[in-house]
């Protein structure tokens, strides 16, 4: 089996890759697969120059092509805000409970009309050997008054899909993985990946 290697620590987002390159063929191995990785600094302002940081990075120290992943979560009432800083926006140690909440509590004067939001991802396909490229999707709703539902991860229970009725979190992975901004992307992406395998196999 063709294996890609996804530049990212996150257990949710490892999961939702798995899903979606499996019936690609593909199978995933993320840094939660070797021991010892480094953990590239986000230092960049947009999702896409973090994704590109990760990709280049972890591409070159393992010396063969790799995908990264940088998403967040971006209100419009709150001037985009927790955008890049979504895993973070409670506090340096990651916690998605806490930074839901903080939203929620940001919001908590906000009517529903005005609550309006997008998850956006970035993806990046880096190697050694060639330039890399970027892509982008996202997926627009509605953030909820409170947590509903278990599935999913970070911001989902509280990121209400006003045409299923239902938050993300309400999803099965099947049907997160139809509509999210993290599959959007790679639909995006997978016009694109044929070429630079076909470049990956011309470079050995
Ligand atoms: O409810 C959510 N459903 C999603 O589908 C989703 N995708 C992203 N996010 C949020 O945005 C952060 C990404 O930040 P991020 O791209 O830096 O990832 P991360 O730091 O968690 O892992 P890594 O990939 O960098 O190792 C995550 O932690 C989450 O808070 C999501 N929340
Ligand atoms: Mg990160």
């Amino acid at each position: 089996m063709k294996t890609v290697i996804i530049a990212t620590k996150n257990k949710g987002k490892a999961k939702e890759f798995e899903s979606l390159f499996h019936p690609k063929g593909y199978e995933v191995l993320t840094l939660l697969d070797f021991v010892g990785a480094t953990d590239v600094e986000e230092t960049g302002e947009t999702f896409e120059e973090n994704a590109i940081l990760k990709a280049e990075a972890i591409a070159k120290e393992f010396g063969r092509f790799v995908l990264a992943d940088d998403s967040g979560l971006i209100v419009d009432a709150l001037d985009g805000r927790p955008g890049v800083y979504s895993a973070r926006y409670a506090g340096e140690k990651k916690n998605d409970a806490a930074n839901t909440a903080k939203v929620l509590d940001e919001l908590e004067e906000v009517p529903e009309t005005e609550r309006t939001a997008r998850f956006y991802c970035a993806l990046a396909l880096a190697s050694p050997n060639q330039e890399t490229i970027t892509v982008s999707g996202s997926v627009e709703g509605l953030i909820a008054g409170k947590p509903e539902g278990e599935n999913g991860f970070g911001y989902d229970p509280v990121f209400y899909l006003k045409e299923k009725g239902k938050t993300m979190a309400e999803l099965n992975s099947e049907e997160k993985n139809a509509i999210s901004h993290r599959a959007n992307a790679l639909k995006v992406l997978e016009r694109k990946l044929d070429q630079f395998l076909a470049r990956e196999e011309g470079n050995r």
